[in-house]
């Protein structure tokens, strides 16, 4: 599913990091952690294309991310990657059902029953005409998760996602995003600094300055 071989980057100063070795299958959900500083989230943006590593590539179902024109990685990120951020990124000028959307419109797919479906998946039946602003962090979460899956993306990103959010919404928000990425079949790497959060994984990495080992 994500192969990331080699890979290395640096800013203006020395490596963030460098010989970054990974790989995920699909299904699998499996998290990522290191000291704050280490390039977790350098690593994510690296992997989804958000930014360019200095070395190495990064394989989606076996397709070279960084060696394709920019046009061409924006359709392939649009088409095979969810990506849930810590700060939710919900769009405030568009209700909660229009957010969930989102994906699918950029492709060029509207399809109001999968939303409507997602919506219901996370918990959010009846509040789909809502603006963002009438949301508690926890369900501005839950939007977060439903339109990073609802374009049922291979692989999902998730950076932080319970950061902000207090350890009973946080537990329940990760419940939720390892039963739908399982039920969706996709594949997620977990960004966190939470330990009962990287319990919850099927795998546990690390990231060091020496690359990515197994936890
Ligand atoms: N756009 C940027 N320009 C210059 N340096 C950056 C940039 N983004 C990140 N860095 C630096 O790269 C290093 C890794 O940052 P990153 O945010 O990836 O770490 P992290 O492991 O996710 O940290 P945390 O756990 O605190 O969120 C840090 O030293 C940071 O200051």
């Amino acid at each position: 599913m994500l192969q990331v071989r080699g890979l290395a980057k640096a800013y203006d100063g020395p490596p963030v990091f460098s010989g970054v070795d990974l790989c995920l299958h699909a299904g699998e959900f499996v998290a990522l952690t290191g000291e704050s500083g280490v390039g977790k989230s350098t690593l994510l943006n690296c992997i989804a294309g958000l930014d360019r590593p200095d070395q190495g590539e990064v394989l989606l179902q076996g397709q070279a991310l960084h060696r394709l024109p920019e046009a061409a990685q924006a359709g392939l990120r649009r088409e095979r990657l969810g990506f849930v951020f810590q700060a939710f990124h919900v769009l405030p000028h568009l209700d909660v059902a229009d957010n969930v959307a989102l994906p699918l419109m950029l492709l060029g797919r509207p399809d109001p029953t999968r939303v409507a479906h997602m919506l219901a998946a996370v918990g959010l039946e009846g509040l789909g005409t809502r603006w963002p602003a009438q949301l508690s962090g926890g369900q501005l979460q839950r939007v977060a998760i439903a339109r990073a899956l609802v374009h049922r993306p291979p692989l999902l990103l998730a950076d932080e996602p319970t950061g902000n959010l207090d350890p009973e919404t946080a537990g329940r928000i990760l419940e939720l995003l390892r039963h739908q990425v399982r039920e969706e079949g996709a594949a997620c790497l977990l960004v966190t600094h939470s330990e009962s959060a990287a319990a919850r994984a099927d795998r546990r990495l690390f990231l060091a300055r020496g690359g990515v080992q197994d936890a």
